[in-house]
């Protein structure tokens, strides 16, 4: 561990959609995970980090009172804690959208919604949102599962949170309205807070992995003739490697590419003249 500075704590998802993603991020960026989904509390003493695993629900009001230094959890949760902390990073993962449903035929409207019931475990982030367009619902607060709350007749539409539409479409439920929000993982810290010693660290490894997931490496030979246009397909994250190959005219050239587009770039090349292209993997990195 780095004794001259103390140790940066990070809430982690214990469940639901973001935990394994999460903890598998985590791990990729080097850090130590718990073996046990009991376990509630990891010290990764080598890298100065200690990991609180916590309902995501819950990780922004952690954060929020300074208690935790950073943590992971929801933008659509963030939100809706009203917590007093704010986006750090986005992770690339939990993707999904919060929206209004309501039984397929009903051809409700947000406007309709006034003096209806709505069934949601996000209250503030519809409040919020029905408030600011002056439409006055009742809300219905639920756990979970608040897809049946309309066949068992506590609510008349509901705001969830949609990812593949499947448990909407089991239900009987039909969107409507523009989506409330779209949502995915970030990294959060306290609003207007110091920056926790460690963070800049984390952000580095964090955003490595980003990186070294989206992207790939790309090597191939092309003849000088047409070594322009290969580097004008492949320009790089900020220029292109060009070195001589042993044999007269010729070169190599390396350059990051998205994953992607790797496909239909070495299409490209091949059309003029490259060879030898290889794609590879990169495992992590620093840019
Ligand atoms: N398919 C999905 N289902 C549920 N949440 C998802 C999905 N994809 C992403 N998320 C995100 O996960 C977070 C909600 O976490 P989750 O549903 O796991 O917590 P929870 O509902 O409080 O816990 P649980 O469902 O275990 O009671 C939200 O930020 C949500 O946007
Ligand atoms: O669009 P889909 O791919 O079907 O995913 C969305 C569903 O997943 C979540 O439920 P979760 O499993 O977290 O259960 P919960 O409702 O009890 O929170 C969410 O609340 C939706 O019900
Ligand atoms: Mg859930």
């Amino acid at each position: 561990m780095k004794a001259d500075r103390p140790v940066l704590r990070i809430a982690v998802p214990n469940k639901g959609a973001l935990s394994e993603p999460a903890a598998a991020m985590l791990r990729e960026a080097g850090y130590a995970q718990r073996t046990d989904s009991k376990e509630l509390v990891r010290l990764d003493e080598a890298n100065g980090v200690e990991f609180f695993y916590l309902r995501p629900r819950d990780i922004a009001v952690y954060v929020g009172e300074g208690t935790l230094d950073v943590g992971i959890t929801g933008r659509d949760l963030l939100l809706d804690s009203g917590a007093a902390a704010t986006e750090q990073l986005s992770l690339g993962f939990g993707a999904s959208r919060f929206r209004f449903a309501a039984p397929v035929g009903s051809a409700l409207t947000e406007q309709k919604l006034d003096g209806l019931r709505v069934a949601t475990s996000f209250p503030g982030l519809v409040q919020k949102h029905l408030a600011d367009r002056g439409i006055q619902a009742r809300l219905i607060k639920l756990d979970g599962a608040v897809e049946s709350a309309i066949r068992l007749g506590v609510a008349d539409a509901i705001a969830d949170v949609v990812e593949t539409g499947t448990t909407l479409r089991q239900a009987g439920l039909e969107l409507f309205g523009d989506p409330i929000m779209t949502s995915e993982a970030v990294l959060i810290r306290r609003e207007g807070s110091e920056e926790p010693a460690g963070l800049e660290q984390l952000l580095r490894r964090l955003s490595g992995v980003l990186v070294a997931r989206d992207y790939v490496m790309m090597d191939y030979d092309v003849h000088a003739d047409a070594l322009d246009a290969a580097c004008a397909i492949t320009p790089g994250y900020e220029a292109p490697t060009v070195s001589a190959l042993a044999q007269p005219g010729w070169h190599a050239v390396r350059a990051m590419v998205r994953r992607r587009e790797a496909q239909q770039l070495m299409d490209d090349l091949w059309e003029v003249g490259a060879r030898a292209i290889l794609v590879t993997d990169i495992a992590a990195c620093r840019l």
